[in-house]
């Protein structure tokens, strides 16, 4: 598959619109198109304000780029997959820490489709063990993520991650990261094997989003 090709080989920004508004998250949309931005994220608080509309939107703006709804998907894979094939999206996103049926069930519709599948490993313990179960279920990404709750609580972020990132990293799967990263702390871990940088709030709460994703794209394009 194309797309698998292209994450697999490169360093990508994702830029996470998690937005409830979506005249906002089109704005920022077209400004991290303009930065240089790989994939855009349709948030989960954008999906649950505007759903197959919603995704269709950023799809029309992306154009070429790709788009990455992140469904968060806990049950009925294939309804979820459906819904995203309806948005016009090339990636779902499905929670790890759900049963091997709602991951098997994402995969098979999803696949049907076209769609690859994200495993978000959001509050998963162990996570090279899901990992390793994940990858065997057919997933085409596996993502590890400090969700912004945590982030708040405990004052971590995913860059705090190192060594589960370079262990998911050697199962020799598309690796996605997210959870608090921002200009600094992506320099913490531009030399690991990750295929997919995903920056939410750095750049939508920032002064100047498009000079912010701008200098993000530097950092990860190298
Ligand atoms: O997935 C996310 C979160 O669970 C809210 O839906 C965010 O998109 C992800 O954490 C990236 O955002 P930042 O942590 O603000 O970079």
């Amino acid at each position: 598959m194309e797309l698998l090709e292209k994450l697999l080989k490169s360093k990508n920004l994702q830029v996470a619109l998690d937005f409830i508004d979506l005249k906002n998250a089109e704005e920022i949309a077209k400004q991290s198109i303009e930065a240089g931005a790989d994939i855009l994220e349709v948030g989960t608080p954008l999906i649950k304000s505007y759903g197959i509309q919603g995704i269709r939107r950023i799809r029309e703006i992306a154009k070429e780029r790709i788009v990455l709804a992140d469904t968060k998907t806990a049950d009925a894979g294939d309804v979820e997959a459906e819904i995203v094939h309806l948005g016009g999206g090339n990636i779902m996103t499905v929670l790890g820490i759900m049963d091997d049926a709602t991951i098997e069930s994402a995969v098979k519709k999803a696949h049907e489709y076209g769609i690859l599948v994200q495993a978000d490993l959001i509050n998963v313990k162990d996570i090279l063990k899901r990992a390793e179960e994940i990858k065997r279920l057919g997933v085409d990404i596996i993502g590890l993520h400090v969700g912004l709750d945590v982030q708040k609580k405990r004052g971590i972020t995913i860059s705090d991650l190192k060594n589960e990132i370079k262990k998911v990293s050697e199962l020799g799967v598309i690796v996605s990261v997210a959870g608090g990263l921002n200009k600094n702390n992506i320099v913490d871990i531009i030399d690991l094997p990750i295929n997919i940088y995903v920056v939410g709030g750095a750049i939508t709460r920032a002064k100047n989003p498009l000079e912010e994703a701008k200098q993000i794209v530097k950092i990860i394009k190298g």
